[in-house]
């Protein structure tokens, strides 16, 4: 059995906008997402977040709260995506362009689902209202859903 490799998304929040950023390079290279990446040895999966989130949108945060949960299956690729989804309202510095991600605030009515993955269009409807969720995607290749189960959730397994 392989271990899941565990990642980190951020998705920081004002009242009628969300920062987005352009991935630049690697994984998810030319979609809008939030900011996150994988979970260094030694750092819990919050600090992983908050440390991603400086590093790739110069934003400084000291709370996150975790809203969702999601597993990612590529066909013919044994290690699932295990990715812990936050949000926050509170930060300091300013957006920044870094060498991953571009950041643009995007209003909550115009988020860019056709330039974003494609299981994104399924939750982001929840994080947008304040729910929390928890889902399983199945893809064929980087385009495709084969399959999939999201649900919104009182509480986050642990
Ligand atoms: C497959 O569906 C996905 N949807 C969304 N919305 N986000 C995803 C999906 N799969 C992965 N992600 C997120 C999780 C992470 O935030 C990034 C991937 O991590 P990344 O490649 O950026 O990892 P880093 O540690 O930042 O990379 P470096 O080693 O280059 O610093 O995408
Ligand atoms: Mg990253
Ligand atoms: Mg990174």
């Amino acid at each position: 059995m392989v271990a899941n490799k565990v990642l980190t998304l951020v998705l920081i929040r004002e009242a009628s906008r969300v920062l987005l950023g352009m991935k630049k390079r690697g994984f998810g290279e030319g979609r809008w997402n939030g900011f996150g990446g994988k979970v260094e040895k030694g750092e819990t999966i919050l600090q992983g977040a908050i440390r991603e989130l400086r590093e790739e949108s110069g934003l400084q945060v000291t709370h996150l709260d975790e809203v969702g949960r999601l597993m990612f299956e590529f066909i013919g690729d044994p290690q699932l995506l295990e990715v812990h989804v936050f949000t926050g309202t509170k930060y300091t510095g300013v957006p920044t362009e870094t060498n991953e991600m571009r950041p643009c605030w995007y209003a909550v009515d115009k988020i860019p689902l056709k330039e974003m993955w494609p299981d994104d269009k399924y939750w982001f409807p929840m994080f947008l209202k304040g729910s929390k969720f928890s889902g399983y995607f199945k893809f064929e290749g980087h385009n495709k859903i084969l399959e999939y189960d999201l649900k919104e959730v009182e509480k986050l397994p642990e």
